[in-house]
């Protein structure tokens, strides 16, 4: 059900169906949406060290009418915290603060809280549950959504997992006014993800609309969230545990953007939006190179990557290493079957399709192509 500026948004797994609630102003009635998934005296909260910050205080005072005790988890800000010490820490202080089977515990932060968090509730206990509250764009348009959960392993980026949907997810665009410019741009790369799978009417949108939604203009923002949420609803939907291909598209750009992540430490040298803006644009060409798209779509493409201040190749990425080493860590991607790699190109913009026929060694080639051309884009 859509309403103006609102959104609710209905995610139909069986047996783990839930609703996603898009609003402004949202904060200002979260108790209302939580009431009736309390189901004792305590409110535990997870969150990191900047949401803690921007955010918890008016959390905590827009929950005082429930009555509970509320208990938070700081941890560390960052994609270097998505790690199992820190996992150990917050499953233990679940434990310790008496989490039951039942409880919901909150994921207050972006997307590196909610994957941490939501693998958390996957394990302890067995399995207890979580809401999302994103505060990040990628959060709200992406990662709150559809339950994968994960830590990084040191060998790759989500190894370690679960798929554990949320029993809710609040979404409230007013958060993002205090998030830096560089994460609304890492967000916007995940936004430009849905045009370019299945929605070439959004990207058209998308590229009319950047700087709109750059200078915080709401209406453009609810609209690139719900648009965004209502497309990974549907896919997330049809094929949950990507066993199907379908929700594979979802992974466009991140064969190419975990590789780039990978190689740069899981570090604020490169945020995974980042990674992910340069993979499209490097799926992109590597369609061209294939012959899969008409010269000049790449291009096109990857102009309003650049636009939206995100990087396009290579060197924006501060990479210098060898295509063989991309494609090293390419081998740690969950997609791998049978010693094969699928991978996400493009027939056109809004026509991704999964590649079975991808000759790794081609792909190195590409890339080294791409580095000896100084990565122009
Ligand atoms: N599970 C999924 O489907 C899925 C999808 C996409 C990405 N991801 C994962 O999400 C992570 C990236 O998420 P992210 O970009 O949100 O990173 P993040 O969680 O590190 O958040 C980005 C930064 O913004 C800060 N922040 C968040 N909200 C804020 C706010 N409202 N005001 C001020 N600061 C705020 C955070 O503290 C952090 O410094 C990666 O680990 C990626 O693998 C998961
Ligand atoms: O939800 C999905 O499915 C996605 O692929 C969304 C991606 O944006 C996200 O980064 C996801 O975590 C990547 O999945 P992975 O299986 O490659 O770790
Ligand atoms: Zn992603």
């Amino acid at each position: 059900m859509n309403n103006g500026q609102k959104a609710d948004i209905y995610v139909d797994i069986s047996g783990h169906d839930y609703h996603v609630h898009i609003e402004q102003n949202l904060l200002s009635k979260c108790a209302d949406y939580i009431a009736p998934f309390l189901k004792n005296d305590k409110i535990l909260i997870i969150t990191d060290s900047n949401v803690e910050r921007a955010i918890l205080p008016e959390l905590t005072r827009a929950l005082l009418p429930l009555h509970a005790e509320i208990i938070t988890y700081i941890m560390p800000a960052g994609e270097p915290s998505k790690n199992w010490a820190e996992l150990e820490k917050i499953t233990n202080w679940m434990i310790l603060n008496g989490v039951e089977r039942s409880s919901h515990v909150i994921a207050l932060g972006g997307g590196v809280v909610g994957d941490i968090v939501g693998f958390a509730a996957h394990i302890v206990k067995r399995g207890c549950h979580f809401i999302q509250i994103p505060t990040s764009l990628l959060a709200q348009v992406d990662s709150s959504v559809g339950g994968k959960t994960a830590i990084n392993s040191p060998m790759g980026k989500n190894l370690i997992g679960a798929f554990h949907q949320p029993a809710m997810v609040l979404i409230d665009p007013n958060f993002l006014n205090s998030l830096p410019k560089r994460h609304v741009a890492a967000g916007f790369a995940e936004i430009l993800k849905y045009g370019l799978i299945n929605d070439a009417d959004f990207f058209q949108w998308c590229s009319e609309n950047v700087d709109a939604f750059f200078d915080g203009d709401i209406d453009a923002r609810i609209y690139a969230i719900k648009t965004s949420i209502a497309s990974k609803a549907a896919i997330v939907a049809e094929d949950e545990k990507e066993l199907s291909g379908t929700r594979a598209l979802l992974n466009l750009g991140h064969t190419f953007g975990h590789a780039l992540e990978a190689e740069t430490g899981f570090s604020e040298i490169l945020l995974h939006g980042e990674g992910v803006a340069a993979g499209m644009a490097l799926a992109a060409r590597y369609s061209e190179w294939r012959g899969d798209i008409q010269a000049g779509i790449a291009d096109n493409i990857a102009a309003i990557i650049k636009r939206a201040g995100l990087p396009t190749n290579l060197a924006e990425c501060g990479i210098n290493c060898a295509g063989e080493k991309l494609v090293e860590h390419m081998l740690h991607d969950k997609k791998l079957t049978g010693g094969n790699l699928p991978f996400l190109l493009m027939r056109g913009i809004g026509e991704t399709y999964l590649a079975k026929d991808v000759d790794l060694s081609d792909v190195a080639a590409f890339l080294n192509d791409e580095k000896a051309r100084g990565n122009a884009a």
